[in-house]
This record gives structure tokens, sequence and C-alpha cells, in this order.
């Protein structure tokens, strides 16, 4: 499958000389993925997430997005890629929803008629029109959210790039934003890079994963894999999910069961052991 993102070895220095390195494994994207980066606070998520945007230069390393070096191509990217930073509040800066949401359309040049048909189309695909005139400053948080995925969406990227899209969602608004990522990514084939610190949303919203920690990209792999190394994880400063925890003791001590992505899995598999019948 088409490479989207390739990058390498990534070293960067920001201007107060601090510094952030994600050697080891190469960080690789392929076309309709869904992937996720995952690693504690202050790994380097949003710093590698900069540089495939374009909007920060390695000091050493080499990315590549869609074929082109993104600092070089920015202004091609930004057709083909969209984003939702992780303080929405920074980059949903129309004064009303809907001219928030205009404003791509608008800045490529789109005639009016074309952005009201592109506008329309995303909120009714976000299910978002009845916020269409309101003021973004006065939204809650799950609903700037979808107004900033919107922003992000309404181009038709082949490549979204999301920085903690889940932080401070209550758990109605986190499977809200999970069903519309599905969704593009199903319909419209859209490669989903996300960066994220909870392990527990994994098997809902990643084909694949990246571990990263303390200047190195240390595993990737499908959530299984991932969730069959808990010692990597709890390297990496990263809790396993509880279920994943207890079925790893649980194999370790010789109970025959793998570890499970969902309950529903666990359920199936701790049901026949738990049975009266069973020896
Ligand atoms: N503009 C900046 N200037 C100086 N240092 C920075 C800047 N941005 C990030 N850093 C530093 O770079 C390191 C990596 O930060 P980054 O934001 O990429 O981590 P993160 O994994 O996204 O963290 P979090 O999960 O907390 O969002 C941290 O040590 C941080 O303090």
């Amino acid at each position: 499958m088409t490479e989207v993102v390739k990058v390498k070895c990534l070293r960067h220095v920001y201007p107060d000389k601090t510094e952030v390195k994600l050697c080891g494994l190469d960080f690789v994207v392929r076309a309709k993925e869904k992937v996720l980066i995952l690693g504690p606070n202050g790994s380097g998520k949003t710093t590698l997430l900069s540089h495939i945007i374009g909007l920060l230069k390695p000091v050493e390393g080499e990315v590549r997005v869609l074929g082109v070096d993104p600092v070089k191509e920015f202004n091609i990217l930004r057709k083909r890629v969209g984003v939702v930073f992780q303080n929405v509040d920074e980059q949903i800066i129309g004064p009303t929803v809907w001219d928030d949401i205009a404003l791509a359309p608008r800045n490529h040049g789109l005639n009016p008629q074309e952005v009201r048909e592109m506008v329309e189309n995303i909120l009714k695909e976000i299910n978002i029109w009845h916020l269409k005139d309101k003021i973004p400053h006065y939204l809650s948080g799950g609903e700037k959210k979808k107004v900033a995925l919107a922003g992000a969406m309404v181009m038709r990227p082949e490549l979204l790039i999301m920085d903690e899209p889940f932080d401070g969602l209550d758990p109605r608004s986190k499977r809200e934003i999970i069903h519309l990522l599905r969704k593009f990514n199903q319909e419209f084939g859209t490669t989903i890079i996300m960066a994220n610190h909870d392990v527990n949303l994994v098997p809902f919203i990643a084909d694949r994963v990246y571990v990263i920690s303390d200047g190195m990209i240390r595993l990737h792999g499908s959530p299984r894999e991932i969730f069959s190394r808990p010692d990597i994880l709890r390297q990496a400063g990263l809790e396993p999910p509880l279920l994943v925890e207890l079925f790893s003791e649980l194999a370790r001590e010789g109970v025959p069961v793998e570890i499970p992505l969902t309950l529903e899995e666990a359920r199936r598999q701790l049901l026949p052991l738990l049975s009266p019948s069973s020896p």
C-alpha cells in the first residue's frame, strides 16, 4: 500500500534548546490506515505531528508526507492534510461556526456556491447543523472538537492529523468522535494519524499503534500485538488496560487465555472456564 507518511530518526531543537529526538523504528503510515501514536506526556507526540504537518523543520532526520517534504511543500499539503490541534480554542477563529468552517474553502479560492455546499455537507455529516450560527467561544468542549473536526475535514483531505482528539471529552463525546473518524476512514478512505495517551481507546480507534518514549519509537503493531507487550508499555510509562493486566497475569499462571481487546472477548474466554462443568 502507498506510504502516506514516513519519518526517519527525527531530531528537533526548540529555540530554548530543548531537544526532542525520535529514533529507533521508522514511523510509517500507509494509505487508509488509522494510526495511533501512544506515549506519555512530553514524549514528543505533538513534536512529531508538527513535523508531519510541516510546522517544524527537523535538525536531523527525514520527513516525507504524500511523497514530498512538508516544510518545502507546505502550501500544496495544506489542501490535502486536515489538522485538529490539541487546543482547539486556538484553531477555531471564525466569528460563527459557519464562518469558521468556511475559512479553508474560501482561502482556497472556491466560489461562494461551492463554499456553501461544502460547509453544508460537512455540518450534516458531523451532525452539527444546529450549531452553525453559534459563536464558537460559547460551545462546549465536545462541540468545539466537532467544529474543529468539521474545519479540518471540509476540504475532504486525504490525511487527517489529530492531536489528543479525546482529551477532556466525556464517554459519550468520545464515542461520537470515534464514530465520525471511523466513518471518514471507511467512506472517504481518509488516512488518520492521532496522538493519544489513553491506552483504553486503542482497540476502538487504531489499526496500528506506535509506542514512543524517552526519545525512541519503541514498538509498533496492531492493538493486539501492542497489548501482548505490557512490559514495553509499562517501560514507556503507560499503564496497560486492566483487562490486559488481568489476562497476562492469568496466562502467566497457566490459564489458557489470550489477551482480549474488548470486554466481549474477555467474557467469551472466561465463561467456559467459569462454568461448573469446566475441568
Ligand atoms: N515550543 C517549545 N519550546 C520548547 N520546548 C518545547 C516546545 N514544545 C514542546 N517542547 C518540549 O518538547 C518535549 C516534547 O513535547 P511534546 O509537546 O511534543 O510532547 P507530547 O508527547 O505531545 O506531550 P503531551 O502528551 O503532554 O501533549 C517536552 O519536553 C516539551 O517541554
